[in-house]
């Protein structure tokens, strides 16, 4: 009976979710696409290969700050456990595919079984949603593990490893035990020697220099009286989440209570070498053993370099932000503190990174555009893509109480992130005029569909009827005749989007007092000798709610794209 009525909920919930894509996608055909749409083929699905086990390895890359920033307890802070075991389970609990999570210190390993075909298996689409998440519910979560507030935010750097068998991943986690058991070993007797024997840190490093794993027992246990075996778990081994199902009350719909099996996410602090792990908790179908060579890894990660002398085009889009909007109260059809935040977050990732030299944002999107010939993280696109992604989705929650005031996050937002290559100028502009033509039609769209819920009383199926098939000036029309609004006259970050650039670099020569040659290498987007990006300075970036179809706004700014006619080659970038 209880089966019954889950299963109908479930058959309930997909059938709605199918008539709101309908609906939504009905009225995104009901309204014009640009001409610009072709730049859509440049874009790749990269799905992973089926069959295999996904891992998807998340670590904080700025977690040395954030440790100094915040006073940690050394070796281990109990509470950044507690904060990460945390996330971890926040993310699992929205991911349901996920069946293990393995953390310690700044890393997180979330896993994906074998048949798993969520989001059709998209790499970088699983890799950022489940990146940007564990980034925003750190930030969010914060506040509950710690008193001094957070005073930056994290950066999260993923990576893709695809594992053939369950022999392969129970050979991965293992050796990601035994780097955390190596790590604390170290960490441990470094800072018993410091707090212990009253040494100084350097002093305590070089002893430790070149000592192997039994020397290092005997020094904590002979210098600071302390036995290793005796330290807490957690610390040794790191945490592990797993699902379980629990006795949990339930309300039957007759209104009783009775003991049903729920499943439940649990931490344990267990070890991967064990076959108890494999074949009881996990109960996992395929045999496994402990096997001693593990040195394999590095084979199974996702090579994802990009194409050099090619401009690099990321653009974030949230996750369900229809649902985010709704549940926070949004204004209709545009939300200005949305906006706000989302404009911020974009600044923030610029002045971080000094390659990003372009960016455009409207609705629950942002595209970041890199210098043609930058070497940001390598052109790793997955590091390219999870960096960016945490840094604005962390920024986002970091700024929300701020912006949104009495309205308190109910729920951490995820973003997703894509890479995409342009050959040329003439293809990237047209990918920037696709996504600006795109939030002039919505908006248009938007504008009127609202006005005729607000102000006209129609049902939103009466307002999509009324606006089938009109073409723009139908819209501007419809916008005066009814209601007085002119539509030029609306807001241009709303009718636009948010455009950011940086300045013109001949303006900052002469504040720099550098020469030219300098200057323009450093905008380049060279990473060893970027003297404008050290300034790492937001008041070099400019924002602006402009046209950029047409020629003007380029051919104003030369500075931002440069001339197809200078593009470089190997050489002239080696020089
Ligand atoms: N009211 C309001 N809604 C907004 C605002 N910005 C974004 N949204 C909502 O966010 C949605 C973004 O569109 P999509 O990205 O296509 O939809 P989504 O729900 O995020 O779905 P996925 O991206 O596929 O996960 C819009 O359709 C709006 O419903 C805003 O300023 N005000
Ligand atoms: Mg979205």
């Amino acid at each position: 009976m209880e089966y019954l009525f889950v299963v109908k909920s479930h058959v309930t919930r997909a059938l709605k979710q199918l008539l709101h894509q309908k609906r939504r996608f009905q009225s995104s055909t009901k309204m014009a696409k640009s001409k610009f749409e072709y730049v859509k083929s440049f874009e790749t699905e990269d799905r992973l290969d089926p069959g295999h086990c996904i891992i998807i390895a998340l670590r904080c890359s700025n977690f040395q700050s954030i440790v100094e920033n915040h006073g940690f307890k050394r070796p281990n802070d109990n509470r950044f456990i507690k904060l990460m075991e945390d996330a971890t389970k926040d993310v699992m609990g929205d991911f349901k595919d996920l069946k293990v999570g393995y953390t310690f210190a700044d890393q997180c390993n979330l896993v994906f079984p074998k048949n798993v075909t969520i989001y059709r298996r998209r790499g970088p689409k699983l890799l950022t949603n489940l990146c940007s998440l564990l980034a925003t519910t750190f930030v969010h979560k914060w506040p509950m593990h710690f008193e001094v507030p957070l005073d930056l935010t994290p950066i999260i750097e993923g990576t893709i490893y695809l594992l053939p068998n369950y022999q392969g991943l129970r050979d991965f986690l293992t050796e990601q035990q035994l780097q955390c058991h190596y790590r604390n070993l170290y960490e441990t007797v470094l800072w018993s020697l410091v707090n212990v024997t009253g040494i100084s840190y350097s002093e305590a490093a070089e002893t430790l220099e070149g000592t192997n794993e039994g020397e290092k027992n005997e020094i904590l246990f002979s210098r600071c009286n302390m036995n290793y075996n005796k330290e807490c778990d957690a610390f040794k081994k790191g945490s592990i989440v797993v699902r379980k199902l629990v006795p949990t009350e339930v309300t039957t719909p007759e209104g009783s209570t009775a003991l049903r099996n729920a499943s439940r996410l649990i931490v344990l602090y267990t070890d991967f070498s064990k076959d108890c792990f494999w074949k009881t908790v996990l109960s996992c179908e395929e045999n496994t053993k402990l096997n001693s060579k593990r040195n394999y890894f590095k084979d199974l990660e996702r090579n994802t370099k990009l194409l050099p002398h090619t401009w690099i085009v990321v653009r974030i889009d949230g996750k369900g932000f229809h649902k985010f909007s709704d549940k926070h109260n949004f204004t209709k059809p545009n939300d200005i503190r949305s906006i706000n935040l989302m404009n911020c977050a974009a600044q923030k990732v610029m002045a971080e990174y000094p390659d990003i030299i372009f960016s455009y944002g409207q609705s629950d999107e942002y595209t970041f555009v890199t210098e043609r010939y930058s070497r940001m993280l390598d052109r790793n696109s997955n590091k390219i893509m999870s960096t960016i992604v945490s840094l604005f989705a962390a920024t986002y929650v970091y700024n929300w109480n701020k912006v949104f005031k009495g309205t308190s996050l109910k729920y951490c937002p995820a973003f997703d992130a894509r890479v995409v290559l342009y050959p040329n100028i003439s293809s990237l502009r047209d990918y920037l005029s696709w996504r600006q033509a795109d939030c002039h039609i919505n908006n248009m769209y938007n504008l009127c569909f609202w006005m005729l819920v607000q102000k006209r009383d129609l049902s939103h199926q009466e307002a999509e009827e009324r606006l089938c098939g009109t073409f723009s000036n139908d819209k501007r029309a419809l916008l005066l005749s009814e209601f007085q609004c002119e539509y030029d006259e609306e807001e241009a970050i709303y009718r636009k989007g948010t455009i950011l650039h940086r300045k013109n670099p001949e303006e900052c020569v002469e504040s720099l007092s550098l020469s030219r040659n300098e200057t323009l290498y450093s905008f380049r987007g060279n990473e060893e000798s970027s003297l404008l990006g050290n300034l790492k300075c937001a008041s070099d970036i400019i924002t602006v709610h402009v046209d950029m179809i047409n020629d003007t706004f380029w051919s104003e700014r030369p500075w931002i794209l440069g001339n197809e006619r200078d593009a470089k080659t190997l050489e002239d970038l080696d020089e």
